[in-house]
């Protein structure tokens, strides 16, 4: 893993942007997108830039059940809102969150996933490991399902919610077996909060019980985090 540490989220957020360009130069078609707080820096470098998404494709790790394009919380809702509202795509891919069969809908991802090959997959990292919405438990070969999200995903995205009970207990989740596909995989991580999950993923094990970890048998990941979040790695 190449590992860059930076001042604060907003420096961050430039070296990210530069990672997006340069896979652009390099005829980058696809690229898989993540919401959280963690990319908002880069995606408002990259509404700032030139950079032009009008042929490129976007593939969304995550949606929450329950939730349409409608609801200010869903995911499509965030991404609307914080890039492709301003950065179009030619088409924008999120799973259905208001598709009831999981079956289907996660199959139709599947196909999606299967058909659009991720030239540069952007991560951000719960604090439990997760990556999108892949929690603690979920196998290294996993594809698109519907996940139980876990009391610690839920009351740190409670934040995002008027109240706790708010967040939905279920997401549809692009699988760690997908992600590991992408060509080129860009983490960031902003703050201490994430630093246990970070010394984890890149200084531990690779276990099912830190799913990031898994992130260390692909060739091309390069690592965005803040001092603040590198503070418990012990080679930096
Ligand atoms: O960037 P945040 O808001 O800390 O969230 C971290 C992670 O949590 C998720 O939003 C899902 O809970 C991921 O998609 C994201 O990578």
């Amino acid at each position: 893993m190449k590992l860059i540490i930076v001042k604060d989220q907003n420096e961050g957020g430039q070296k990210g942007y530069e990672v997006f360009k340069d896979a652009k130069d390099a005829n980058a078609k696809v690229f898989g997108l993540a919401t959280g707080s963690t990319p908002l820096t880069t995606y408002a470098a990259i509404t700032a830039s030139d950079l032009d998404f009008t042929d490129a494709t976007s593939v969304n790790l995550d949606e929450y059940v329950g939730l349409g394009e409608k609801d200010s919380q869903s995911y499509r809702y965030f991404m609307n809102e914080n890039l492709f509202s301003k950065k179009p795509f030619k088409t924008s891919y999120l799973p259905n969150g208001l598709e009831d069969d999981a079956e289907k809908e996660t199959k139709r991802y599947d196909k999606i996933i299967e058909e659009n090959p991720i030239d540069l997959q952007i991560l951000g990292i719960g604090k439990n490991g997760h990556i999108g919405f892949n929690e603690p438990g979920t196998a290294g070969d996993s594809l698109t399902h519907k996940v139980h999200l876990t009391e610690s995903t839920i009351k740190s995205n409670a934040r995002f919610f008027e109240n706790e009970a708010d967040v939905p207990n279920y997401a549809y989740s692009m699988g760690i077996g997908s992600i590991m596909k992408s060509k080129k995989i860009l983490l960031e991580a902003f703050g201490e909060s994430k630093a246990e999950a970070i010394k984890g993923m890149i200084e531990g094990p690779v276990t099912e019980d830190v799913p990031a970890s898994f992130l260390q048998n692909h060739g091309d990941v390069t690592v965005i985090v803040d001092e603040a979040a590198a503070s418990l790695l012990k080679n930096k």
